[in-house]
């Protein structure tokens, strides 16, 4: 089954809203699911590249359970940290109060940084874009998910290679190529079976009921 971003954006708002499932708990479940296929023995130098939307909160997510493990962990936020995302704010005191070691890329200095950085880390978890991606990535984005690309990390993509539009499946612009990439619930468009051996479908326990009335 492939869902494009509109009718996931229906089926997360059903859920949400109607049938009242906090979407905190959504995003513990996706961090789980990502973190089922992180191994931490192999890989205990972990980056995670969290933008400004919900991606960017199951980026954090993701990092609150890998401060419990023996991990050397760095958060990079890109993008201005929008406070009226109530999900994002709320992980991102979490990981503050654990004094997790959080850089924020806004400028093209923390940029010239970022690339030197990255390659000190064994894997990148991509939580820049999902499905909200709305427009080809352009400046800051753009350079940081090249630099990734180029970084010669393992890479991890979260529910979407970030600046893949999954509304129709293209791929303008700079887009993440990442060794897997955990996507959640249902495939998105541009993540067909046979070109995308790459793609790991895992449930986030959002209900049938949810995707039924959507989807019919
Ligand atoms: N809503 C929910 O309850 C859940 C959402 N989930 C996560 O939420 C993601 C969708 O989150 P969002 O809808 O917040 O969007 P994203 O986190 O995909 O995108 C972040 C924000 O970036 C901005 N943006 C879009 N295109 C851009 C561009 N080209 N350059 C710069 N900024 C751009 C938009 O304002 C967008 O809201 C899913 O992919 C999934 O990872 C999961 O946690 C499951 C539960
Ligand atoms: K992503």
């Amino acid at each position: 089954m492939i869902v494009n971003s509109d009718k996931c954006r229906e089926i997360d708002h059903y859920a949400i809203k109607v049938l009242e499932i906090p979407s905190i708990l959504l995003m513990e479940n996706a961090a789980l699911k990502v973190l089922k296929h992180i191994d931490t023995v192999r890989f205990s130098k972990i980056a995670i590249c969290c933008g400004p939307g919900n991606n960017g909160a199951d980026g954090l997510a993701i990092a609150r359970h890998l401060v419990n493990l023996e991990v050397d962990l760095r958060v990079y936020i890109i993008g201005d940290i929008n406070e009226d995302n109530k999900d994002f704010m709320t992980y991102y005191k979490i990981l503050n109060n654990l004094k997790v070691d959080i850089r924020t890329i806004e400028t093209i200095e923390d940029i010239e940084n970022f690339e030197d950085d990255i390659s000190k880390y064994e894997l990148i978890v991509d939580a820049i874009f999902g499905t909200g991606l709305e427009r080809p990535v352009k400046g800051v984005f753009e350079y940081i998910i090249d630099m990734i690309n180029h970084s010669k990390r393992k890479i991890i993509s979260v529910d979407v290679p970030s600046g893949l539009n999954t509304q129709n499946g293209t791929r303008i612009g700079s887009v993440i190529d990442p060794d897997i990439c955990v996507t959640f619930q249902y495939r998105k468009p541009g993540m067909k079976e046979e070109n995308f051996s790459n793609i790991i479908v895992e449930p986030i326990s959002l209900p049938r009921e949810a995707i039924k009335k959507i989807l019919g």
